[in-house]
């Protein structure tokens, strides 16, 4: 047991926090050695394991990242950009891998992440399930076989406590179908239509975002042309699907050479 890798989970309390928790300690694959929450959080101090309603496992909530992630060989990081982007500089300083899930992450940020994988070996996605990995490969590749007269539009829902729109997983997803028309995806997007915005125009990716209730996540691309549609979709039920590809990334990446990964990489395709 004591030579199972050890990680630690920021946002410890927060939705995928607490699913991250559960889904390492019943892996029997690593150890979970921190957990990680804001200053001024109520859990800080108490055993994470009864803070979330269960038996204590022994791992106080901490409001130290870096005294956490001294003793960890992989931080798992599900929390809100200037987090993350702290989380990255402190991670990198203690060799530790990052996996980072966070969305709504802007260039600002995304620099600072690279800076930090200049040292130490950072696994970033929007998504971190099989199925949307593998719908992002079959996106690109259907982009590339159609031409413009297929119009793309990405549409997903979330619960409505979701502060980002579009979601990090239609940001890959339009990123694929760029890709594949080969153009980029700044020049083509049209995100969140509204008044008398005109036609649409030729070659454009469109993306609309539902907010509400508990969905955990859902995604179309939707390839209309005149008299046909092609739609892929994934929909998420239950949140292990993200923890379960974010605990194989923090395995995955020890011993990998420092530098800027995705779940392409941890899974091969
Ligand atoms: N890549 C993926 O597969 C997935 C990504 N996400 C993303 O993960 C992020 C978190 O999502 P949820 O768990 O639903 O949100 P949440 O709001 O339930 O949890 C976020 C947690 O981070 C904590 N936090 C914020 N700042 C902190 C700091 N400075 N130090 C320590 N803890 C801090 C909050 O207190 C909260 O407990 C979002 O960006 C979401 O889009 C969510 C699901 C899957
Ligand atoms: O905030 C969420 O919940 C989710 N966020 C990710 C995203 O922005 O795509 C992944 C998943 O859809 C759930």
């Amino acid at each position: 047991m004591a030579d199972l890798p050890g990680i630690v989970v920021t946002g410890a309390s927060g939705r995928m926090g607490q699913m991250l928790v559960r889904t390492i300690v019943a892996s029997g694959k690593a150890r979970l050695v921190g957990a990680v929450e804001r200053a001024g959080h109520d859990w800080v101090g108490r055993d994470i394991g009864a803070a979330m309603g269960g038996a204590a496992i022994g791992v106080a909530v901490t409001d130290d990242p870096l005294e956490a992630f001294a003793k960890a060989q992989a931080v798992i990081d599900f929390t809100a950009p200037a987090a993350t982007v702290e989380f990255a500089a402190l991670a990198a300083q203690a060799r530790a891998v990052h996996v980072i899930g966070t969305t709504g992450l802007e260039a600002a940020h995304l620099a600072k992440i690279d800076a930090a994988a200049r040292h130490a070996v950072v696994v970033r996605a929007g998504n971190m399930s099989l199925g949307v990995n593998l719908l992002v490969r079959l996106t690109q590749k259907i982009a590339a076989a159609l031409d413009e007269d297929w119009d793309v539009e990405i549409v997903e829902a979330h619960h409505r406590m979701k502060v980002d729109a579009p979601s990090g997983t239609a940001l890959m997803l339009g990123r694929a179908a760029a890709e594949g028309r080969g153009v980029d995806l700044d020049d083509a997007m049209d995100s969140g239509r509204h008044g008398i915005t005109g036609a649409r125009k030729r070659g454009q990716i469109g993306f609309a975002a539902v907010r509400g209730g508990d969905i955990v996540g859902e995604h179309d691309v939707i390839f209309a042309a005149d008299g046909e549609r092609v739609i892929l979709r994934h929909v998420a039920t239950d949140r292990a699907i993200f923890a379960r590809g974010a605990l194989r990334a923090a395995l995955w990446g020890q011993g990998q050479k420092p530098g800027q990964y995705d779940m392409m990489d941890v899974l091969g395709l």
